[in-house]
């Protein structure tokens, strides 16, 4: 017990603050957008979605051949505009593009094509809200408002791989792709509010169709620059995941505190992430000299003053933070919670619960969208998780779930909720069957009785309770005894026994009645 208990505290420990040592970072995020062409040039994009081989989607101008010449590909303009516009940045009526000169083989022209002197947009921001925003165990104590500096168009490198035989290979189906640099104000004050941010940017750009979204195959690759106490910036680089983040993170911020409290001043410098600690990878003396200069064969671009609020109009009723704040709201009234795994699943789930909700309403307006929740949340996940299966649209079409909740909960029940659930286990777990719902309550027997007197029904029911009260004599003692709850028992057996066609609540009674 108290071996899991340690482990569950590693596992999940959180990244303490010392008081007497603030934390301060600002964050570079590379955004790879999802266009359907590369940057300058016309090869197709390559994604981790449809692999292709190595060095198989390059052109010439990809792999820096003499003579050849960049092309902006306006796909790339459009995505970067619509991340700008959401993120509510000032978009430049002029940007340009500079070349970043530093040699290395994955970089075949000798320089890197980005945006240096005048970036597309300036000054934007995302706001962290408390209770909405929180992730997981990550609870943000209040709102936070974290500042962008700027967004800048650039071209991806290729990618080395180190082979076991010391070799360097390099692919160069990256080359040239379309990436979007962010650069936060170093606004940060706390591990989580970097967690939430990232995980809330990561909806966005994926909500947007900007971008997949993904950090483990690098569409998303984040720098943190980290100061303690006012002194200077130390940058990480080549982080891949959230959880090196913070192990990179936490132990930059002990090594600060360790050198600040030996009186010895914090370089500032690069470093990297090696598993275990962050070393030194170059200091600002021996920083590359980048020779920045304006790209003499890309035009500068001119863009009206009105883009970013015409952009912003358009997309805004799309903005992930909009469509929750309608799901929380009446007629939807979701939890958070589920409004949230909701957005995750933009793609199919999303759209399905619309469906859903409209699709009861047209069967019996009555039924509240909290019942349909309910139903979508706790029935149908629960269920598919018993199965253990993901929830799957296709297994249980809209309309199915919605006849199966009209069938309950609509003005004619025709089903007690205890049927449903044998019916939703039985349409969940036999994906093949695709017969309609009335067919399986025929064959299933699940109907309630209809065609039965009232009369009839609390005489049958009286039956089954005098018959379970006979044959548990135990239990009953317990319940003359004072032990109230043991009635639920009763009532289960007499669930069982009527196969779950007959309320719980008239079992209730009866028992009550009758002992
Ligand atoms: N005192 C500080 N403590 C922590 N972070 C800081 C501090 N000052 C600046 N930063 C952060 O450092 C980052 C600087 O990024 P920027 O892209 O402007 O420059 P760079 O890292 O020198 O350039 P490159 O893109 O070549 O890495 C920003 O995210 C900024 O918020
Ligand atoms: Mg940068
Ligand atoms: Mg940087």
């Amino acid at each position: 017990m108290r071996f899991i208990r340690l482990l569950s505290h590693s596992t999940i420990s959180r990244f303490k603050l010392d008081p007497n040592y603030a934390f301060k970072c600002g964050i570079e995020i590379h955004t790879q957008l999802k266009t359907k062409y590369k940057l300058f040039s016309l090869s197709p994009t390559t994604t981790s979605s449809h692999i292709v081989p190595p060095n198989s989607s390059i052109s010439y101008f990809d792999i820096g051949l003499l003579g050849t010449q960049p092309k902006l590909n306006p796909e790339a303009l459009l995505l970067a505009l619509k991340l700008a516009a959401a993120l509510g940045c000032e978009v430049q009526t002029t940007s340009a593009f500079d070349r970043k000169h530093y040699m290395y083989p994955d970089q075949p022209l000798g320089y890197q094509i980005t945006q240096h002197y005048h970036p597309i947009a300036k000054n934007g921001s995302l706001t962290l809200r408390s209770g909405v925003d929180d992730e997981g165990n990550y609870r943000l104590d209040a709102d936070k408002c974290i500042n962008i500096e700027q967004l800048q168009i650039e071209q991806d490198t290729g990618k080395s791989i180190y082979t076991d035989d010391d070799e360097i290979k390099i692919d160069y189906n990256r080359a040239n792709m379309p990436l979007v640099e962010l650069v936060t104000k170093p606004d940060f004050e706390n591990f989580t509010q970097i967690r939430c941010f990232l995980r809330k940017y990561q909806q966005l750009v994926k909500y947007l169709n900007i971008c997949s979204g993904d950090m483990e195959n690098g569409a998303i690759r984040v720098d943190v620059n980290i100061s303690v106490n006012g002194g200077n910036r130390v940058e990480i680089k080549n982080l891949g995941s959230t959880t090196e983040i913070k192990q990179a993170l936490r132990y930059e911020y002990k090594r600060q505190i360790q050198l600040l409290q030996v009186n010895i001043t914090v370089s500032q410098e690069t470093r990297g992430w090696n598993g275990t600690e962050t070393v030194k990878a170059r200091s600002k003396e021996d920083a590359v000299d980048y020779r920045y200069v304006p790209d003499s064969e890309l035009s500068q671009i001119y863009l009206s003053p009105t883009i970013a609020k015409e952009i912003y109009d358009e997309i805004e009723p799309q903005l992930p933070e909009r469509v929750l704040q309608k799901l929380v709201l009446s007629p939807y009234d979701l939890e958070v919670k589920h409004a949230k795994f909701l957005l995750d699943n933009n793609d199919n789930v999303l759209p399905y619960y619309f469906q859903l909700v409209e699709a009861v309403g047209a069967r019996d307006p009555h039924i509240k969208c909290t019942t349909i929740n309910n139903w979508m949340f706790h029935e149908v996940l629960g269920s598919f998780h018993k199965n253990n299966q993901i929830f799957d649209i296709n297994v249980l079409p809209f309309d199915k779930l919605a006849s199966l909740i009209t069938l309950v909960n609509g003005h004619d029940s025709r089903l007690t909720l205890t049927s449903a659930r044998v019916l939703l286990t039985h349409v969940i777990s036999n994906p093949g069957d695709a017969r309609p719902l009335d067919a399986l309550i025929e064959e299933l027997d699940l109907e309630k009785p209809r065609d039965v007197s009232e009369h009839d029904i609390l005489e049958a029911v009286q039956e089954i309770c005098l018959e379970i009260i006979e044959q548990n004599p135990d239990v009953v003692k317990k319940i003359r005894a004072g032990k109230a709850k043991s009635i639920n028992h009763l009532v289960g057996l007499a669930m069982k026994e009527s196969q779950g066609k007959v309320k719980s609540s008239l079992f209730l009674q009866t028992f009550q009645r009758l002992i």
